[in-house]
């Protein structure tokens, strides 16, 4: 990739996956030295699953991540995760603001924020989602709603090393609908342009995923789009099969 930016490959299980699960984990691990060269690896499992597939991992170049976290270090949250509860666990990166987590818990770009600086408090590296609805996308109002949530979502502070942003327009998501190649151009040039005009060069550093029923017969052709620097992947990250296929575009 002429950006310099090293590809994230990063799956997302979502609300799915038991400790029998870890099989598919073993299967990445397995594949990863040969990948290790050219890209990052990372799987976030379920929040039950962190601390065993982080002990499996560990001297692997497979990273582990969280799916959220809470903005407090510790308190009377009942169900919350803290960031650093995701690091004493042994993960080192956490998704948030993930479209599920601003639908069905109503976060708000002030609450990813939050968040955000919780994972730096934390030492993990924070993968911002952002992505628009289908109406707004409709509406013509794509790059206004990204630009909103980006300048509402991300603190001061960011760098190539701490922050990685996943755009995820939210009706791609488990559709199998993907965005023409050149809306992804467009929304990833919109970011990339906001990332730098704010953070100068770290926000050139900083790694763009796309995100929307990525595919292996579907991931060439998206990761090869100007300031894609990877993917996040939700359903087709549960079979290791599939989510090392989607890897593979990267040769
Ligand atoms: O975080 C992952 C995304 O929500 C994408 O999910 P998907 O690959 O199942 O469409």
């Amino acid at each position: 990739m002429a950006s310099g930016r090293r590809p994230l490959v990063a799956g997302n299980w979502k609300m799915n996956g038991l400790r029998g699960s870890i099989g598919e984990l073993d299967a990445v691990i397995a594949a990863a030295g040969g990948l290790a060269p050219r890209l990052d690896l990372m799987v976030c499992p379920p929040a039950t699953l962190v601390a065993a597939f982080a002990a499996r991992a560990a001297g692997t170049p497979v990273a582990i991540g969280g799916q959220d976290c809470h903005a407090e270090v510790s308190g009377a949250f009942t169900g919350d995760v803290a960031a650093e509860m995701l690091a004493d666990a042994g993960a080192t990166a956490v998704i948030v603001g993930h479209s599920e987590r601003r639908t069905y818990h109503r976060e708000s770009d002030a609450e990813v924020r939050a968040k955000t600086l919780a994972a730096w408090r934390a030492g993990l590296l924070a993968i911002v989602c952002i992505g628009e609805t289908k109406d707004e996308r409709v509406a013509g109002r794509t790059l206004e709603v990204l630009g909103t949530q980006l300048a509402g979502s991300l603190p001061d502070g960011a760098t190539a090393a701490n922050l990685v942003v996943a755009y995820e327009p939210v009706w791609a998501i488990g559709t199998g609908l993907t965005p023409t190649v050149a809306d992804v151009a467009e929304a990833h040039g919109f970011v990339r342009d906001r990332l730098v005009e704010r953070f100068g060069a770290e926000g050139e550093g900083v790694r763009v995923l796309y995100g929307g029923s990525v595919k292996p017969s579907n991931a060439a052709e998206l990761m090869a789009v100007a300031n894609v620097d990877g993917a996040l992947v939700g359903g087709a990250s549960l079979k290791a099969t599939d989510f090392l296929g989607i890897a593979g575009a990267y040769k």
